[in-house]
């Protein structure tokens, strides 16, 4: 059986007096696709922000890559992570942030795909020289995503990656994921579209009542 990539035990997190999670247990190995669903508010990003080391548990163990994250340049050169919609730089357009994500990640492998070609798969090329305040949601959206797929990394970290994105790029999202896979990385997903989950063949689980539903994402 290929390694774990995560392990998450017995998790608990707190916000204020409210519990959120109360015992997610979730072992994610190498090249799966995992998705988290369930109701607003069930804690789907909390989990995901534990997983990227941007929240510190209550109690209970979270390891990814065999080590508790940490919010820094060595974890982030492995895991590339996108939810809520990033800061822009002001005058830098479409194409140069993919390209500026791109230049520090480098040397990049010939078989990565490209600047021009990350923008063609997200159906930007027709907006490489706009900048991003003048994009729509949904466009947005496919920038955050070329972003995070233009640098390699080992582990996606998505928050609804879904956001505002039309039925036909969600089918394409759904094949760059498991593209992403095929090579060897791992996602974990936080999402509301069922569709995704089934075009990705995601192994995927409920959070309800701060727990994953048994099962399915242990
Ligand atoms: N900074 C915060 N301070 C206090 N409570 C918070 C904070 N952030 C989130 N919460 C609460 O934690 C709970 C879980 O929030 P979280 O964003 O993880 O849910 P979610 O499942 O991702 O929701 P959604 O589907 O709406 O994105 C919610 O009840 C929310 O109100």
């Amino acid at each position: 059986m290929l390694e774990p990539i995560i392990v998450v035990e017995d998790l608990h997190v707190e916000m204020g007096a409210n519990p959120v999670l109360r015992g997610v247990d979730l072992t994610v190995r190498e090249s799966e696709i995992v998705a988290v669903a369930g109701e607003n508010g069930t804690g789907k990003s909390t989990l995901l922000r534990c997983l990227a080391g941007l929240r510190t548990p209550t109690s209970g163990e979270v390891t990814v890559f065999g080590a508790p994250p940490r919010d820094d340049a060595t974890f982030w050169r492995a895991v590339a992570m996108v939810a809520a919609e990033p800061a822009w730089y002001p005058g830098l357009t479409v194409r140069e942030h993919v390209e500026l994500v791109r230049v520090t990640h480098e040397p990049v492998g010939d078989a990565w795909p490209g600047v021009g070609e990350m923008l063609e798969r997200c159906g930007l090329t027709e907006r490489a020289d706009a900048v991003p305040s003048t994009l729509s949601t949904g466009q947005r959206q496919r920038l955050s995503l070329a972003t995070a797929l233009v640098r390699p990394s080992r582990l996606l970290l998505l928050d609804e990656p879904e956001h505002g994105l039309d039925t036909a790029f969600r089918g394409r999202l759904a094949a760059m994921l498991i593209e992403y896979t095929a090579d060897g990385g791992t996602v974990v997903m936080a999402t509301h579209d069922p569709g995704l989950i089934a075009a990705t063949g995601a192994r995927h689980s409920v959070l309800s009542s701060g727990r994953l539903a048994a099962g399915a994402a242990r």
